[in-house]
């Protein structure tokens, strides 16, 4: 795959990625873990690249979020969801999905969220994703008894590429093998030349070895399995949990895993235990043995009366004959008896088979002596025999347990990134439960968006009554709004075409532009959206542009203005929020631009909503009729407006200093604040 080819990958990239065994899949799955394994790639820039390929292959310019607000509330949207992940896979994965106007990338995420939100986020599967993580390669394996032998260049170079684990040495002929068999328990000769050559020791002639690296170095898929063990038994755990089918007998993974210690051992093998304890207790057990044997000895001396011929006693006495020479005709049963314990000692308290009884019982002669004495080069020979049977067992079942454990590798590697998946589902299920989502439906071109849930309150409700597209909300609830989300009020808010919002203080019209930016991001996204219901057509982009604090200088004003010249030229069906842009200059001025860039807006079919104080001045100054909506105020309680939060269709919200001088004058007789009130 040509990885220049993703915006945003250059050449240094480009060749990290190609270092990934499996950079095009994790590219096609997003698979940003698999991805960050590249040398030099963060988690982060890792998404971005994953972005990028889906761009591409989306054929998406990536222009969706045009503004720093815009992009702001698509972080906040990935916050939201990064809360409901357990993995770091899922937080990272999340980051994949981001806003589009591209229909066909739209769909496909949206397939995916629907069967998403199916899944059920049960606690004890929650409790399972938590020990789950990505899979990493074995580190650290070294194995120095074996190597690999060639005599040709090449398959040296690719051998040691191949088997970082093993020395790889290079030999001319069968002498060499056999030198090398000399330092190595095992050598595996690569070259089908070697093949029939007769060598001593443990040679294999293997010219296959690069296609089945668990049977040359089984210590690499047992590290494999060790290192990855609590995460495989978690995916393990969250496939049951979950209920999914699992792609391998999960009885007999845990049973292969409950086989393998730390770091790749083998444990639970009563053979392999019984020659390792033999081999680390030889040495103790038979000078044990020994002293078992004298002291047997010693009781039976003392107890028996010896009877000793003059001559025997002469030739003690004048040769300096040693008084062993007594034992074997005196005293040969009760020798015969201790040597006996002895070796019965030995033989039971090293658990020895009738095999290699054979050489411990040689280790107490069964010449008579006093003291009893063990012989060091048979002690020697037993343990190396113990230490060979050991040896050869622990490598038996390495081998055979690499075998089993290497057939699971794929259905494991299968198994955690469906774990890891249901994760990055379990986020979108929850997010859509926790915030009483739908998925929002595409109006066609040219068709308008509309919802038919009815009015709230008794006003217009939700409804679109433009020329078409625009977005429609009903019942949306925002879960950024500074108020716990079941406190928030369903806001309807439907508009096409170009329009005002008008309202009181504090009426929610900051929050009303919020919701409906976060209904958009998220459903280009292709995920559900906070709301009963809701119809839009697929924007190109999103401009929105949040107050600015105070008043601009004459060079941030400028620029601003320039900002809005770039965003009356340029795509059509652009969705624009603007929120009081008046804020920037003086009224009388800012009514002017506004008036004016509305009327551009008008003119290129976009859907706007600009939250202005300066409805009426907007609406004089602006060369067409301009639609204003109003968030209006029923009433008052405790001396708090009562809001109703739903904009009202084609209404102009009374401003909260008017309703403070209307309620003045129902309370002050003079007529003051009657005349104040005819002003408005
Ligand atoms: N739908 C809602 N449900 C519950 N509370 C809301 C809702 N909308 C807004 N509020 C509350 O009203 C407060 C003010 O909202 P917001 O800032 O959006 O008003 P505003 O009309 O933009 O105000 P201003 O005219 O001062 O800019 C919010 O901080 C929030 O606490």
């Amino acid at each position: 795959m040509e990885f220049e080819a993703i915006p945003g990958v250059g050449e240094k990239t480009a060749e990290a990625l190609s270092q990934l065994d499996d950079a095009e899949r994790a590219l096609a799955d997003g698979d940003v873990a698999a991805l960050a394994r590249a040398p030099g790639l963060t988690e982060g820039r890792a998404a971005a690249i994953a972005r990028g390929a889906i761009r591409r292959r989306h054929d998406d310019d990536g222009d969706f979020l045009a503004t720093d607000r815009a992009r702001e509330v698509y972080r906040d949207v990935l916050s939201l969801l990064r809360e409901r992940t357990v993995t770091a896979y899922a937080e990272k994965r999340l980051e994949t999905f981001y806003p589009t106007a591209s229909a066909s990338r739209i769909e496909e995420v949206r397939a995916f969220a629907e069967a998403a939100v199916e899944r059920d986020p049960d606690p004890a599967v929650l409790d399972a994703l938590d020990g789950v993580a990505s899979l990493e390669p074995a580190a650290g394996i070294r194995v120095r008894e074996r190597c690999l032998a060639t005599a040709d260049a090449e398959r040296y170079a690719a051998a040691k590429e191949a088997f970082p684990e093993l020395s790889v040495e290079v030999v001319e002929d069968a002498r060499g093998l056999s030198e090398l068999a000399r330092s190595y328990a095992t050598v595996v000769a690569l070259d089908e030349a070697f093949a029939g050559v007769d060598v001593e020791g443990d040679v294999r002639v293997r010219p296959d070895a690069a296609d089945h690296p668990d049977e040359i170095v089984p210590e690499r898929v047992l590290a494999f399995f060790a290192q990855n063990r609590e995460r495989i038994r978690a995916a393990a755990d969250v496939h049951e949990a979950a209920g999914l089918d699992a792609p391998c007998d999960l009885d007999h993974l845990r049973d292969a895993l409950s086989r393998l210690d730390d770091d790749g051992t083998i444990v639970g093998d009563e053979e392999l235990d019984r020659l390792t304890n033999a081999v680390d207790d030889v040495d103790a057990a038979v000078s044990t043995a020994e002293s078992v044997a004298n002291d047997h000895l010693r009781d039976a001396i003392r107890e028996r009366d010896v009877t000793i011929e003059g001559t025997d006693f002469l030739s003690l006495v004048e040769q300096g004959a040693r008084v062993d020479s007594l034992l074997s005709r005196e005293l040969e049963d009760q020798y015969a008896d201790a040597v006996a314990t002895a070796r019965e000692h030995l033989v039971e308290s090293l658990s020895l088979r009738p095999e290699e009884a054979d050489v411990a019982t040689r280790v107490f002669s069964d010449d008579p002596s006093f003291p009893v004495d063990y012989d060091e080069e048979l002690l020697s020979r037993l343990r190396a025999e113990l230490k060979a049977g050991r040896d050869r067992r622990a490598v038996r079942l390495k081998r055979e347990l690499a075998a089993d454990l290497s057939a699971l590798r794929d259905p494991v590697g299968e198994m955690v990134s469906d774990a890891l998946e249901l994760d990055v589902e379990l986020a979108v299920s929850r997010f859509a439960r926790d915030f009483d989502c739908s998925f929002p439906t595409f109006v066609a071109d040219g068709g308008a968006a509309t919802t038919d849930g009815g009015a709230r309150d008794g006003d217009g409700g939700a409804r679109g009554d433009g020329a078409g597209g625009g977005f429609a909300v009903e019942a949306g609830r925002s879960p950024l709004l500074d108020v716990p989300f079941e406190a928030a009020d369903p806001v309807d808010y439907a508009v096409s075409g170009v329009t005002l919002l008008s309202g009181v203080n504090s009426g929610g019209k900051t929050s009303t532009l919020d919701l409906v930016a976060l209904v958009v991001v998220l459903a280009q996204m292709g995920l559900p959206v906070p709301a009963d219901r809701v119809e839009l057509e697929r924007f190109s982009e999103l401009h929105y542009y949040a107050k600015s604090q105070g008043t601009l200088d004459a060079g941030a004003f400028e620029s601003t203005l320039r900002d809005f010249r770039e965003l009356v030229d340029g795509e059509s069906n652009r969705l624009v929020l603007v929120d009081e842009l008046e804020s920037i200059t003086e009224p009388g001025a800012s009514a002017k631009i506004i008036a004016g860039i509305l009327e551009a807006l008008d003119d290129q079919s976009a859907t706007a909503v600009f939250v202005s104080h300066l409805a009426s001045e907007i609406r004089e100054a602006a060369g067409f009729d301009v639609a204003v909506d109003g968030i209006e105020a029923v009433g008052l309680a405790d001396g708090e407006l009562v809001v109703n939060r739903s904009p009202v269709k084609d209404h102009l919200a009374r401003s909260t200093p008017e309703l403070i001088v209307e309620k003045l004058a129902g309370e002050d007789g003079s007529g003051f604040y009657d005349r104040l009130l005819e002003k408005f």
